[in-house]
Order: C-alpha cells, then sequence, then structure tokens
C-alpha cells in the first residue's frame, strides 16, 4: 500500500507533503549522537544554534514547501516556469527561516533538497520509486533559474576553490550520495536489526562517508572533509552505530570534528531527504 493510499483523504496532497518534509527536518535534528551538528546533547561545532532553534526553523519551512507541491501540482511538469516558481518560493522560504533564526542559517541546503523532491513527488504522486523521485528533482535542478542571484555563498566559494561538486551538482545527478548510500545503508542497518535510531546514524554516516561536503570544507578545507569521511568509514567498518566497537569509533570522530570545529550540514541535510524518501515510500 502506498503513502498516498493512506493519507487521511481530507488532507491535500500538498498539506501531506509538507507535512513530510518537516517531519524528516525534524526527525534528523533529533537524531542523537550525531557527531559535529545540532543533536539532543547540544551544539556540536556550532555556537549559534541548538535543538530548540532547528524545530522552529523546521517548523517555519511547512509554508514554503507546500506552495513549492502546489507549484508543481499546478504547473504539471517539468520546465522553467515551475524552476521559476520553485526558486521564488525557496528564497522567500529562506527569508522566512532568517527571520525566525535570527539570521542564522539552519536550513537553506535542506530547503534545495527537500523543496525539490517535493515538488518532484507532487508531479506524480502515483509512483513513490525514490530514485524515479530524485531523478525527476535533479531535472528540475538542471534548469538555470534566471531570477537567481549569482551564487556567492560558502557552497560557491569551495566548489571553486577545491573543484567538488556542491549542494546543485549533488541534486542535479539525483542525489546519489542519499541514494547509493544513505538509504542502502538505512535499509541494510534496519535488516541487521540495527534499531531505527542507529539505523538513521548509520545512514548519515554512509553520506559523511562519500559527501563532498561544503560545510565541512568551509570550515576546515580538505583536511577536515578527509577526516570527515575516513572517521564516518571507520565507525561503519567497526560495526555501526549500533555495536560497542562502532560506538567507540563514533566517539572518536566525534572529539576529531569538533578538534576541527566541523559540522557535517550537507550530510544533515541529505539523511532528511533520505528519511523524506524513505517515509513516503513506505507507508
Ligand atoms: C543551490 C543552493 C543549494 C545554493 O547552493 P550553494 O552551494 O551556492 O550555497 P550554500 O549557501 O553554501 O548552501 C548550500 C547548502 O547545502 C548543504 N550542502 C553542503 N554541501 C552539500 C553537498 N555536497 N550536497 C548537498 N548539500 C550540501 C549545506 O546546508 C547545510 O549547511 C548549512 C549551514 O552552512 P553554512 O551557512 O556554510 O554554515 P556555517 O558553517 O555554520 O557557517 P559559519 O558559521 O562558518 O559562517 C545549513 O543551512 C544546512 O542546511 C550548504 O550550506 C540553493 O540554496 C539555492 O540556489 N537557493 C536559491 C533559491 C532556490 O532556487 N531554491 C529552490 C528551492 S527548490
Ligand atoms: N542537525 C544539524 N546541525 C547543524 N547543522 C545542520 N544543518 C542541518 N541539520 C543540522
Amino acid at each position: 500500500m502506498s503513502a498516498l493510499t493512506l493519507r487521511d483523504a481530507d488532507l491535500p496532497l500538498a498539506d501531506w507533503l509538507a507535512d513530510l518534509a518537516v517531519d524528516a527536518l525534524i526527525d534528523e535534528a533529533d537524531l542523537t549522537p550525531k557527531p559535529g551538528l545540532v543533536d539532543r546533547r547540544g551544539s556540536g561545532a556550532h555556537h549559534d544554534l541548538h535543538l530548540g532553534l532547528m524545530h522552529a526553523s523546521a517548523l517555519s519551512l511547512w509554508p514554503c514547501f507546500r506552495q513549492m507541491a502546489e507549484a508543481a501540482q499546478q504547473h504539471g511538469e517539468v520546465g522553467l516556469p515551475l524552476r521559476e516558481a520553485l526558486g521564488r518560493i525557496g528564497r522567500e522560504g529562506e527569508a522566512a527561516m532568517l527571520a525566525i533564526t535570527g539570521g542564522v542559517n539552519t536550513h537553506r541546503g535542506a530547503i534545495w533538497a527537500l523543496g525539490l523532491l517535493v515538488a518532484a513527488l507532487a508531479l506524480s504522486p502515483d509512483s513513490l520509486d525514490a530514485r524515479a523521485i530524485a531523478l525527476r528533482a535533479g531535472r528540475i535542478a538542471l534548469i538555470d533559474d534566471p531570477a537567481a542571484p549569482k551564487p556567492d555563498s560558502h557552497g560557491a566559494d569551495v566548489c571553486r576553490r577545491y573543484g567538488v561538486r556542491g549542494a546543485r551538482e549533488e541534486a542535479q545527478l539525483g542525489f546519489p550520495a542519499a541514494l547509493d548510500h544513505g538509504l542502502p545503508q538505512l535499509r541494510r542497518s534496519r535488516a541487521a536489526g540495527a534499531g531505527e535510531q542507529n539505523a538513521r546514524l548509520d545512514a548519515l554516516l554512509a553520506i559523511m562517508a562519500e559527501l563532498s561536503d561544503t560545510c565541512v570544507l568551509w570550515r576546515a578545507g580538505p583536511e577536515g572533509l578527509q577526516a570527515t569521511r575516513a572517521g564516518a568509514r571507520a565507525v561503519l567498518v567497526a560495526g555501526g552505530a549500533a555495536s560497542l566497537a562502532g560506538r567507540r569509533q563514533l566517539r572518536a570522530l566525534e572529539a576529531r570534528l569538533l578538534e576541527l570545529n566541523v559540522s557535517p550540514g550537507g550530510a544533515a541535510d541529505l539523511l532528511a531527504a533520505c528519511l523524506f524518501l524513505d517515509h513516503a515510500g513506505s507507508l
């Protein structure tokens, strides 16, 4: 049975997709212990973020996700008019987020990734295959938004400096870090009996082990990215978050990231994308 057939019949599709997106952001924020990131224990490598702010930011984005789904329903196909609408709604969503957080960037990458996925699912709500949704989202991301300001961001800066793929390219390729690494690991760890929280931590680590996270590169350069990837891989090789050896490696990874002042914010956004796709496809 699909998630859409289980949806409350009175709830419009766009509202339901916005619910799913906000749920995914709150589940990501609550997941604990995440190395370097805000979680139930504290602020990780951040001085200006805390769990309450992550929740408030996620909730403030509900209207943005609903409008994105409605825009996809209205336009009905991948194309420039939909891309322009999503760009406008996304920028308004960013402004709403910054107003709630007092100017702190909590969820810019998540608005981008989840916004594209919400729109892609709204375009074809009967097909809940995660890869098909992600590839449709990628086709939207490939269209240039003529109204977009020239990128002047941390991501654009490190992509130029180090020649890596950032959030834009990750989306354009159909979210390979989420589809090829995060989601398969989530399902493998669940199947192995890890328990839901450990399976989600393993999915985050699988993404961290592969992603060119521009948040990490911005704060700690290639050395930080290498430490993040190697440390995440070490936890998984040791048995993952459900094992004692994996937990030891996770503590070592957290200590190293805090020493380097690293926060894998891009990986956190892509974990939320995995949880959204997993939830949409499994009910
Ligand atoms: C295309 C955009 C995503 C803009 O991308 P760009 O790379 O130019 O801009 P950034 O501002 O750097 O935002 C990208 C955010 O994406 C996340 N991310 C990083 N790496 C990847 C990756 N490889 N793949 C996927 N996602 C990735 C990440 O988001 C998280 O980090 C944020 C905090 O980052 P930062 O501000 O750098 O924070 P700090 O380190 O704390 O800063 P300091 O304290 O050190 O100063 C946090 O928000 C997380 O979400 C990147 O930050 C897109 O945003 C865009 O074009 N938007 C315009 C509107 C639009 O068209 N919207 C369409 C909606 S569908
Ligand atoms: N849990 C988290 N902590 C810090 N930055 C984030 N960006 C997205 N989720 C985050």
